[in-house]
């Protein structure tokens, strides 16, 4: 029976049921279209799909991000939409604590049991995070860097980080609301530090903290960042980095002393974010909401490259860094600074590689040293390994045990830049 048009009963022409089919064929494929869209929207892993696609094959394991269509980008971001919110308000709150704290002369400086030093700062930023995750992600994991067993042993020392947490607050009510108000009181503040104690590992979300990274230039008056990952399975998804002393203006070069007398004044405070697949952004620390994307700088010319290493040469060999630099055929003398800023400083091209050789064979870096900036980094469009060429493996416990050293720089010139630092560590090894 030929088709006929239910209003009028006459029959319908050839060609417009060719037509009608020719419609429905494309109704239907573009309703899976919207339907794969969802369902992929729905896994919190879209990017891991994407990453999985297009990875890229040029230095060993290491993954380095690709540029995907804005719209695709925010598809992404929408999967972790709160984890990313929740992360750059905890962080921007716990910057105002360690703000308070860097303009006292007294920081209630303690040694931890490994000698390294340990502020009033570090423990009340700490809380602040913890009390956010908690009130929003209850079930998840958290691997923090410091305890409360010295607190317990000082009520003193208990008293001053408390009055810092008591009186830390946003200035946007909702944006406290979203935290979860302030802390009850002293000792469920001591408790919400020791929440930071999960063995970390490749299942579930864990969250990284550090909540002053670069403790000494913190002290010395350098360049620290307060630092919050989110991993997935093993898999840094969010990374938030503040950084209260950096400049805001992303084009702001980097200048040789950007890493000593620092003040988080006239334009500074700066708040780096990215999650998996979606691109990195910066934005002011007094307004998370006005993110804007960022990239690494094209290296066309390895010559004029800036790379930045770490002030203390305990943590990072200075006359290996050197070495590379002089094959690589780097003019510039090393940009020194503390922290993940290093990470921010690449991410934006104010600054170009960042190395990290070890000092010590036996030294395990800590994954909150790392995980915010790593995946900045390589949403940025670089490429984060270890000496070895291997990706960095948070999935591994509190400790990238799985690694030696650190190598981010664009992805372009990361083969180039890793040959460099092999060349130098076999050379060193076969001389000693
Ligand atoms: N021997 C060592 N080698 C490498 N990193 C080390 C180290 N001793 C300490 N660190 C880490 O170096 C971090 C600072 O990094 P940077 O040198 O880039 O500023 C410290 O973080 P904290 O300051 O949070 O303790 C600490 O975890
Ligand atoms: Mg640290």
């Amino acid at each position: 029976m030929p088709n006929s048009d239910p209003a009028t009963h006459k029959p319908q022409s050839r060609h417009r049921s060719t037509t009608s089919l020719s419609l429905r064929l494309l109704l239907s494929s573009f309703s899976i279209l919207i339907l794969a869209l969802f369902s992929l929207r729905a896994i919190p892993r879209v990017a891991l799909l994407k990453n999985h696609l297009f990875s890229s094959s040029s230095s060993a394991s290491a993954s380095s991000s690709v540029s995907v269509s804005p719209s695709t980008a925010s598809t992404i971001i929408m999967s972790y939409a709160k984890e990313l919110r929740v992360a750059q308000v905890a962080v921007q709150r716990a910057t105002l604590l360690t703000k308070r704290v860097f303009h006292e002369k007294a920081k209630g400086t303690v040694d931890k049991s490994d000698k390294s030093p340990v502020t009033i700062g570090d423990f009340g930023a700490q809380a602040l995070i913890i009390a956010a995750l908690r009130h929003n992600f209850p079930d998840d994991a958290i691997v923090a860097e410091e305890e409360a067993a010295q607190l317990r042993a000082d009520p003193n020392l208990a008293d001053q980080i408390w009055s810092l947490v008591r009186d830390t607050r946003l200035p946007d009510p909702a944006a406290e609301e979203l935290l979860g108000g302030s802390v009850p009181n002293l000792d469920a503040m001591l408790d919400l530090i020791d929440r930071g104690n999960s063995p970390g590992g490749a299942h579930g979300r864990i969250w990284a903290i550090d909540p002053i990274d670069g403790t000494k230039g913190f002290l010395r008056g350098g360049q620290y960042a307060v630092c919050l990952a989110l991993l997935v399975d093993g898999q840094v998804q969010v990374g938030v980095l503040g950084c209260p002393n950096l400049p805001i203006d992303d084009s702001a070069p980097l200048s040789a002393d950007i890493g000593v007398d620092a003040s988080d004044e006239d334009g500074r405070g700066v708040l780096f974010s990215a999650v998996r697949g979606g691109g990195a952004h910066s934005a002011p620390l007094s307004a998370p909401t006005a993110a804007k994307p960022i990239s690494m700088r094209p290296v066309s010319d390895m010559t004029a490259a800036t790379f930045c290493e770490s002030v203390e040469a305990a943590h990072s060999a200075h006359g290996d860094q050197a070495e590379i630099a002089r094959r690589l055929g780097i003019s510039r003398p090393s940009v020194r600074m503390d922290s993940q800023s290093k990470y921010g400083s690449i991410a934006r091209g104010a600054g170009d590689i960042y190395l990290r050789l070890p000092v010590k064979a036996t030294y395990q870096e800590k994954i909150w040293d790392h995980a915010a900036g790593d995946l900045i980094v390589r949403e940025a469009g670089g490429q984060v390994t270890d000496v070895d060429g291997k990706a960095l493996d948070f999935s591994v416990g509190r400790t990238l045990a799985n690694n030696k050293g650190v190598v981010a720089a664009p992805a372009a010139v990361h083969g180039e830049v890793l040959k460099a630092v092999q060349d130098v560590l076999r050379q060193k090894s076969t001389a000693a």
